[in-house]
């Protein structure tokens, strides 16, 4: 009679199947954010070397943001992947804080900076600009060095201090360009929805933007003090407890 490691039928045949095929969705995870991360990478440094070649041949930060606007709709959008990421699990982070930084970049790329032309020449939008690419290219770099296991500790160093100086001045690049584009939010009534209509329903974007920047007072304090502890776990070495979503 054939023993059940021989054919294949007892507990311990059985876990190694469990175990390879975890092994295997483990390898495929890691193969899939290596790439991303790759991408990602090269995606924000080519958005950076764009943004100083147009800065270095023109002289100007006028018309800049059209000219870069294609590759920053493109990779800020796939970070839509990272709620998705944390969401199966594949990344180990908060669905939440992770959705809420990836939710207020689209809501600045698509709703602010693409659909209101008159404020892409502000210059609050060329610091958040280079103060996103700077931050990317920094945190992009840190995962994939982080997934090869070969991570230099400059790239970690500055993956948690930068954040210190680039967080709030991000922030404020975003706050007045919103800003910026309430004046004409006002008058052109944009994405709003006025009373009698058919859905008997009234939306002002104008006072939605507002709401939008009062948000900023309760969430961005919740981002920064995620970001301050994973650096204390990260270069200090201090055991934290998370509490769940
Ligand atoms: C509809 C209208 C919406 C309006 C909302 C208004 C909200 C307003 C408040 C929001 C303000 C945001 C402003 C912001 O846009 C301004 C800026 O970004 S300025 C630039 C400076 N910013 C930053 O430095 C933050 C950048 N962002 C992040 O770091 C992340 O998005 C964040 C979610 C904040 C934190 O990331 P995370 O929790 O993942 O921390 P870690 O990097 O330490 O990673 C934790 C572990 O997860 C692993 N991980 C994460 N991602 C990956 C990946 N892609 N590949 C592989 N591994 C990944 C990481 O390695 C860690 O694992 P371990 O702990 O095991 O080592």
């Amino acid at each position: 009679m054939a023993s059940s490691e021989e054919d294949g039928s007892g507990n311990g045949s059985v876990e190694e199947k469990e175990n390879g095929k975890k092994r295997s969705l483990g390898a495929l995870a890691t193969a899939w954010l290596i790439f991303y991360n790759i991408a990602m990478t090269a995606g924000w440094l080519v958005l950076g070397i764009a943004m100083a070649r147009f800065y270095i041949q023109r002289g100007t930060h006028r018309g800049l943001f059209r000219s870069v606007q294609k590759i920053l709709k493109f990779f800020q959008t796939f970070a839509l992947l990272e709620v998705v990421h944390c969401a199966v699990g594949i990344v180990h982070t908060s669905v939440l804080v992770t959705g809420v930084q990836v939710s207020s970049r689209i809501f600045m790329v698509w709703f602010i900076a693409h659909s209101i032309k008159q404020i892409q020449n502000e210059e609050s939008v060329i610091l958040f600009l280079v103060v996103w690419t700077v931050t990317e290219i920094t945190r992009y770099s840190f995962y994939t060095f982080n997934l090869l296991n070969h991570l230099p500790y400059f790239i970690k160093w500055a993956r948690y201090n930068f954040f210190i100086i680039l967080y709030p001045a991000g922030v404020a690049g975003e706050l007045l360009t919103i800003y910026a584009a309430l004046p004409y939010v006002k008058k052109t009534g944009m994405y709003s929805l006025r009373l009698p209509n058919k859905y008997n329903v009234s939306f002002d974007y104008y006072y939605f933007l507002i709401i939008v920047m009062f948000s900023y007072i309760p969430l961005f304090p919740q981002l920064y003090l995620h970001m301050l502890r994973q650096r204390r776990k990260v270069l200090h070495g201090e055991v934290i407890v998370e509490k769940d979503d």
